[in-house]
Parts: C-alpha cells; structure tokens; sequence
C-alpha cells in the first residue's frame, strides 16, 4: 500500500509562479526516497503537498489511503498527526521549551492523553540516543542535537510517512550522518521516509532518487530505469510505462540521453542511466537504570 500517492498535481503560487506542473509520485510503505534537483525546481513544494501542509491547485493528494483534499480541516490535521513527521533543515525549538516537552507536543493532536505523550516522548528521545537530555533547553542543545530532537517529535506518533527537508544541511558531518542513520533506520523500521538534500552522495546512496526540475517530477529506481513519474498519470504500474522525463533527459536517435552521453534507451522506450549509478544524466541525481520514560514522569 502507498504511504503517499499524488496524482497529477500542480501548484501554482499567487502571483503565477508553477512550482509543480503535473506531478505523480507514489511513495510505497517502507520505501526510502532522495528527492533532488535545482534551487527553486518544487522539492520543498512537493513535500509540502505530500506532507498535506498545503494543497494543490489541481490533482489528487491521497495519504495513508485518504484523499487530502475530501477531509475536512479537522481530519486533515489528525491525519497529519497521526500518519505524517516532518524534520526540516531547522528545527525552532520554542525558546524556553524543554526537549521533552517540543517533543511530547508533536502529539498534541493526535488525541493522546498528557501523560502518555511525555512517555512517548521519553522513548522517543531515548530512540535518538538523548535520554539524557529530556530537561535541557535549546540553548543548552548542540546543533546536532537539536536536530535529533526534531527527529524524535517526527517519530514520536509513529507515522507512517517522514518527511524531512534538508535535514543534514545545517549539520557537520559526523551530524549529519547520525541524522541519516536514524532516518535510515525509520525506513528500515518500516516507514516511508523521504528527504530532499542537495547531498548527491547521500542521494546516490538511496534505493530511489527523485528528481524535481522546472516543477516536473522523474525518477530513478535500483536497477537503473529513470522514468517521468509525472507522465505515470493513468494508473499504471511503472514497469511497461516509464517514458523519457523532460526534454532534456529524451534519448536521442540513436538512443543516447544527450547531457551526458551515459544513459541509453532500453527497448521499449525505457530511459536506462548510467550504469554506474543511479544518477539521471544531467548531473543532478533523480535522488542501567530508570528508562527515559521513567525519567520522564
Ligand atoms: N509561497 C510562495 N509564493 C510564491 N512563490 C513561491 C512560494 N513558495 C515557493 N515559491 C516559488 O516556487 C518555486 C519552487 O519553490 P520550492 O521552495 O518548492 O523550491 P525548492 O526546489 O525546494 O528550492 P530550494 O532547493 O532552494 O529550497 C520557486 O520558484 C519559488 O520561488
């Protein structure tokens, strides 16, 4: 089943400015996905959308198998609750706000009792390795942390899409990779976790990469095929249907994509990429004690 499945969908910003034109993306359950491309191209668009935190213009939204745009704002906001994390490149900790407490509110809205939300926030931290820290502030937090904090309110609800926008930007190395490995770990786990980073080694290490560009959506897949999802409108399943993406990923006569001169038509109109990689060819990749629950009460 599909944690997220958008359907045609465009989003066009007051002022005319289309930042996604005619995108279908199907994020399955458990499916861990790179979404890349240019400044400006409709990443963080698309995860909005995805994410339900705003709605197309045209197309269909379905999330954990409810249609987005039939639920009323109410339900709109439990399913948010209750299906979806988000992990943004900063995360504002409310000045003041202890970690437990950011944490804990992440399930305001799910209609869970007080006190279980500070226990599901206590595990929630220890997941993340900071049930030591359940009582500092963000001023008394590295960047690193603070960023595992949001980790941890993304997940304390159990969803079942995460969605993270540039999660590692912000973040040295060795932080960054701690906050990779929990995401990873998230899908591992079972959820559909998808992150938009310019990171293209991080993206080459993903089974899947998304590629946004110009608000046109393509995809690349383990075994290489690249495919326009928003071409994939009518139901089918890609196999059989993928198709060149945007112009400029087209194989030419002679079946080579033109950017790079790597990838090749595979008969019956599949766009393979390069064979080193999952990298579309024009260079932007497709993609001992009490426990912290106890501590908490
Ligand atoms: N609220 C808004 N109103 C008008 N235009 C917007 C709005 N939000 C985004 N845009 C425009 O829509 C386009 C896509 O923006 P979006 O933030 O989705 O890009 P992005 O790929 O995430 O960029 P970046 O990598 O720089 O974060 C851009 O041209 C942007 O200027």
């Amino acid at each position: 089943m599909s944690a997220v499945d958008m359907r045609n969908v465009s989003r066009v910003y007051p002022g005319g400015v289309t930042a996604l034109a005619d995108a279908t993306l199907t994020v399955e359950d458990g499916e861990l996905v790179a979404v890349v491309g240019p400044s400006g191209s409709g990443k963080s668009t698309l995860l909005h959308l995805a994410g339900t935190l705003d709605r197309p213009t045209s197309g269909t939204v379905h999330v954990a198998g409810q249609d987005v745009g039939r639920l009323s704002d109410r339900a709109l906001s439990q399913l948010r609750a209750r299906s979806i994390g988000f992990v943004f490149q900063q995360f504002h900790l409310g000045v003041g706000v202890t970690a437990l407490d950011a944490v804990a509110d992440g399930l305001l809205y799910a209609g869970v009792p007080r006190r279980r939300r500070r226990d599901a926030a206590a595990e929630a931290l220890e997941r993340v390795g900071l049930a030591h820290r359940l009582t500092h502030r963000p001023h008394q937090l590295s960047g690193g942390e603070r960023q595992r904090v949001a980790v941890a309110r993304a997940i304390v609800g159990s969803p079942r899409l995460l969605l993270a926008d540039e999660p590692t930007g912000n973040l040295d190395s060795s932080s960054g990779a701690d906050v990779v490995e929990l995401l990873t770990g998230l899908h591992r786990a079972g959820t559909a976790v998808v992150v938009i980073t310019h990171d293209r080694d991080l993206a080459r290490s993903f089974p899947r990469v998304v590629s946004v560009r110009d608000g046109r959506v393509s995809t690349t897949r383990p075994d290489g095929s690249f495919a326009a999802e928003s071409a994939l409108s009518d139901g089918e399943p890609p196999s059989g249907g993928w198709v060149p993406a945007s112009p400029d990923s087209r194989p030419a006569p002679d079946g080579n994509i033109p950017a790079s001169g790597h990838g090749r038509a595979a008969p019956g109109g599949h766009v393979l990429a390069a064979p080193e990689g999952r990298v579309p060819p024009d260079g932007h990749p497709p993609s001992g004690g009490r426990s912290a629950a106890e501590a908490a009460r």
